[in-house]
């Protein structure tokens, strides 16, 4: 008898066996526009040729080292990053995932401030492990672990400015926010909230942390979304899922104030900075700036929008679509599942976020052609029922 793998969200009865940029294939060979992206994963193209070099480049000649010795992967990412990490952000770390992220980014700010209250938003999420889970909102997600959770987190309306000054106060040691909520319901924050959030922190000393795990990396039309929404630099800033574009990879870059306050043993990571995922992040940056990826997001973003607003307007379903950038939310009337099945029949991978909001996260190489197609098949399964 096989193994079995644990199902923690029903199976989407597809057997994927090749993928190339923008597309994947099944097992039958049909063809799907792959917009689902490994959960965003992707956002460079699935193998995209100039990560996958320098993956393999880096195979040929170092596959492990621990972050304590040094190797020219790291030196050459070094010197690369002030390109894509504004200057006040230029100690960083490197993890597996997301969430990762996110547990240290907790820690750090805890040891920092010497406080325990942190702030969190509704809808937010943050990740699964039990830190990252702390600070998540959804009770799908919380309910089954709620009792291993960190107590110490109040969560605030998002986009709510009014509720900043008593929320975060003297006792909050950090405040997490996603410039734009992916998971929630793709929710961008408005600029007047972000900035008010920074000032906040800022005035109570509270370490500010934006989790741009999955908005960052060009995908909102910028480097990294709150620079779209016209924030201050954080003092954490997160990154993950894109930085990789599959590699499994995850970037914490701290403020110089940050980075003094750490301790040896605090944290550590035995795969941290392992030099073929530092390769796969340097070849995404290549790429990010070589193909100048957050303009085309920007650009297919703003057709995106254009042709939702052609192919939905009159559709009773839809309540609101947004694209920012190449983040993009339908959001329905209705609960989305049955409305994604019908989309992946009709060839084109999505996947829920909030409770009834329709997501697409296509790659920057995706085209017009392709824009068109998947707001073609979403019309047409939103108006034929399904
Ligand atoms: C904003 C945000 N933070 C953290 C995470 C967790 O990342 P991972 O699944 O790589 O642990 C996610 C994953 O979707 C995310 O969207």
């Amino acid at each position: 008898m096989n193994a079995r793998l644990l199902r923690f969200y029903p199976p989407r009865g597809l057997k994927i066996v090749k993928a190339y940029m923008q597309y994947v294939w099944d097992d039958k060979w049909n063809k799907y526009l792959d917009y689902y992206n490994g959960y965003g994963v992707g956002f460079l193209g699935h193998r995209n040729p100039r990560v996958v070099a320098k993956i393999v480049e880096q195979l040929g000649t170092l596959m492990i080292n621990s972050p304590s010795f040094d190797d020219p992967a790291k030196e050459e990412l070094m010197a690369k990053l002030p390109k894509i990490l504004p200057n006040t952000l230029l100690n960083v770390y490197f993890q597996n995932s997301g969430a990762e992220a996110v547990e240290l980014a907790l820690k750090l700010a805890l040891h920092y401030t010497n406080r325990e209250k942190v702030v969190a938003f509704k809808r937010a999420f943050h990740g699964r492990t039990l830190g990252a889970l702390s600070l998540t909102w959804g009770s799908e997600y919380r309910k089954p672990s709620e009792r291993a959770l960190y107590k110490n987190v109040v969560f605030a309306d998002f986009n709510s400015v009014e509720e900043l000054d008593k929320v975060i106060d003297e006792n909050t040691a950090a405040v997490f926010v996603e410039p734009v909520q992916g998971e929630g319901g793709i929710n961008p924050a408005t600029p007047e909230f972000m900035n008010a959030v920074a000032r906040r922190a800022r005035e109570v000393g509270a370490v500010l942390v934006y989790d741009e795990v999955q908005a960052g990396f060009g995908r909102t039309g910028y480097v990294w979304a709150y620079q779209g929404l016209g924030a201050p630099d954080p003092d954490v800033l997160l990154s993950g899922k894109a930085i990789g574009n599959g590699y499994p990879v995850s970037m914490v870059a701290v403020s110089d104030k940050i980075a003094e306050s750490v301790v040896p043993g605090m944290h550590g990571s035995t795969y941290g900075a392992n030099p073929v995922a530092l390769a796969a992040v340097s070849g995404a940056v290549d790429v990010l700036l070589e193909d100048e990826v957050p303009k085309q997001a920007r650009e297919k973003g703003k057709l995106f929008q254009e042709m939702l607003e052609e192919k939905l307007k009159d559709v009773k379903l839809v309540r609101d679509y947004r694209a920012i950038g190449l983040m993009v939310g339908v959001e329905l009337r209705v609960k989305p599942g049955k409305y994604i099945e019908a989309l992946q029949r009709e060839g084109v991978l999505s996947l829920k976020a909030g409770t009834t909001v329709i997501r697409f996260l296509p790659p920057y190489v995706t085209t017009s052609e392709d824009i068109n197609f998947a707001t073609e098949r979403l019309r047409k399964v939103l108006v034929s029922g399904v």
